[in-house]
């Protein structure tokens, strides 16, 4: 279970001259939101309204001014083993110097994983994302859509309990996101894995999450969120076409409008 508790976050540089002699940005003013083990959280909000910062505090890379984030009931103080995070930009996260198996073979080798059992969880997370066969492959000589695939089975040969995903499918073609996000509902009911969605797409965070998290513009404060109440098999062609898709998808938008408004809205999706 992942607890994001009074989440505040204040930039301080050297800059204009204060009182203090220092600029101060308040990223997060205060964030709370679980996200329960096994589930599928989407959360979306404005541009700049702090998803990234909130992302780094949770993979503890960045210190929070304020609350606390804790993953599986330990309070997160830096890299935690038990999360695993894919970003947007694959072609960052992949050496283009080492094959598809290196690639996704390293952070087992950094868990001091025996090789015979790095061997095995390279071969079925290749397999899990429809990859099998290009272990020998280098990134360069992938698709980007298969790219991110590869970035996907690295963060499940891991086998962490908590997937924090990055607006993954932002760089890829329409066609190639819809398959992965078919991909990554079938992995999350395969592997029942927490997942934490981060999407600037409405439709997106819709159609994969059980719950979709808005958040308000900077200084960020958690504008709203919606139970996510379509039935759990879901496709590209039914479920967008289902008028309780458009209900919710409406809902979510009328929201994130309002938060680049700074307003606040009790109105409940209609049935
Ligand atoms: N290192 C930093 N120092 C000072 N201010 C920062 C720093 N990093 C981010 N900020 C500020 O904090 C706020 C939130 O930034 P952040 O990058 O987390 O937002 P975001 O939602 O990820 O943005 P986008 O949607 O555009 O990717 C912005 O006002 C930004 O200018």
């Amino acid at each position: 279970m992942l607890e994001v508790q009074g989440l505040r976050k204040v930039y301080k540089s050297a800059g204009r001259s204060g009182r203090s002699g220092q600029r101060e940005v308040e990223a997060l003013r205060d964030l709370t939101f679980t996200v329960d083990t096994g589930e599928l959280v989407c959360l979306v909000g404005p541009s700049g309204c702090g998803k990234t910062t909130l992302l780094r505090c949770i993979a503890g890379l960045l210190e929070p001014s304020g609350g606390k984030v804790s993953l599986d009931g330990r309070e997160v103080n830096g890299p935690s083993p038990g999360l695993a995070m894919v970003f947007q930009e694959y072609g960052r996260s992949l050496f283009p110097w080492m094959s598809v198996r290196d690639n996704v073979e390293l952070p087992l080798r950094q868990k001091k994983l025996p090789r015979e059992r790095r061997v095995e969880l390279v071969e079925q997370a290749l397999e899990a994302v429809g990859l099998a066969g290009t272990e020998s492959a280098f990134p360069w000589q992938l698709s980007g859509g298969m790219q991110q695939r590869v970035a996907i089975a690295r963060a499940v040969a891991y086998e962490p309990s908590t997937l924090l995903m990055d607006e993954p499918f932002a760089a890829v073609d329409a066609q190639t996101r819809a398959d992965l996000e078919d991909l990554v509902r079938a992995l999350w009911q395969r592997l029942g894995v927490t997942v934490l969605f981060i999407t600037h797409d409405i439709d997106e965070a819709v159609y994969l999450g059980q719950r979709v998290v808005m958040l308000s513009s900077s200084p960020t404060v958690v504008q709203d969120e919606v139970t996510v109440d379509l039935p759990a098999d879901r496709d590209q062609l039914h479920t967008r076409a289902d008028p309780r898709f458009t209900a919710l998808r409406t809902h979510v938008y009328e929201q994130i409008q309002a938060a680049k408004l700074g307003a606040v809205s009790q109105a409940a999706p209609r049935s």
